[in-house]
């Protein structure tokens, strides 16, 4: 593994949300690509809000092995899985209805275990375990790829500003019940697993965004969570944004190709 400073972040920034959606399927598919050459499977996490609605290139591309897919939650609200609040309710809606991924490889939360957020993240951690089951070889699971969205107040995944869970240095899924965006009870993956992924790509769009985008791609010294993001080498991390998003950043654009 080499060492050294994590690599910048690349930018890619497209005008109209059908160029961000062709290609962030094009960028997702050779992620599948390479991750299905090296160990015949596709571990992804996904995220929730605004994100599912622009995985739309995957559905119906023939280029996708639905059944190499295994598939994580960034993040979970914990709630019941039919929920509109769920995360995994959304991805449901927005994804897996429409597409072939086994049915066993969508790792969702286990609700038996809502009423205590201790259990459902233990239990959560351990499915991790027993997906990538490296826990004794390698401090954290690495993942082909992790998509993440940013919250306009610059959080990520579950990981909020200021809160403790970003200095969480150990633990591969954490909770936190003081969530600022509703709802407040939640589980997270953690930075650790997070800056281990082979690659991140956060996806974000919209004018919503300009503010904190500005800040979290031109100011990373806050601390914001979107900016803690970076991965430890050899993984890459992308964002995938609007020129709506990207107004006001003047972080460098580098042009789209897969
Ligand atoms: O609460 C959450 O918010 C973030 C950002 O959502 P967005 O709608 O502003 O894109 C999301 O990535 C996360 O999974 C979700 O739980």
């Amino acid at each position: 593994m080499p060492h050294g400073p994590p690599a910048p972040p690349v930018l890619y920034s497209f005008p109209h949300n059908d160029g961000l959606v062709t290609a962030l399927a094009a960028f997702i598919i050779k992620a599948q690509n390479e991750a299905i050459h090296k160990r015949d499977r596709f571990t992804l996490a996904i995220s929730g809000g605004s994100l599912a609605k622009n995985l739309s290139g995957l559905i119906g591309n023939p280029h996708v092995k639905w059944d190499k897919w295994h598939i994580f939650f960034a993040d979970e609200r914990c709630v019941p899985l039919d929920d509109p609040d769920s995360n995994y309710h959304l991805i449901e809606t927005e994804l897996l209805t429409k597409v072939d991924v086994p049915q066993q490889h969508v790792h969702a939360i286990d609700v038996s275990l809502l009423d205590d957020l201790d259990e459902l993240s233990d239990a959560y951690e351990k499915e991790l375990i027993r997906e990538f089951a490296n826990r004794e070889t390698a401090r954290f699971p690495v993942f082909d790829l992790i998509l993440l969205g940013m919250g306009p107040d610059g959080h990520t995944a579950s990981l909020f500003p200021g809160h403790e869970l970003l200095t969480e240095e150990d633990r591969w899924v954490a909770w936190i019940d003081d969530s600022p965006k509703p709802p407040p009870r939640r589980i997270t993956l953690t930075y650790p697993v997070i800056n281990h992924a082979h690659r991140c790509a956060f996806v974000a769009a919209g004018s919503g965004k300009e503010d904190i985008l500005h800040i979290v791609l031109d100011k990373p010294e806050e601390g914001l969570p979107s900016s803690r993001v970076r991965l430890a080498q050899p993984g890459l991390l992308y964002w995938f944004v609007d020129d709506a998003a990207a107004a006001k950043t003047e972080y460098p654009r580098t042009p789209f190709k897969v």
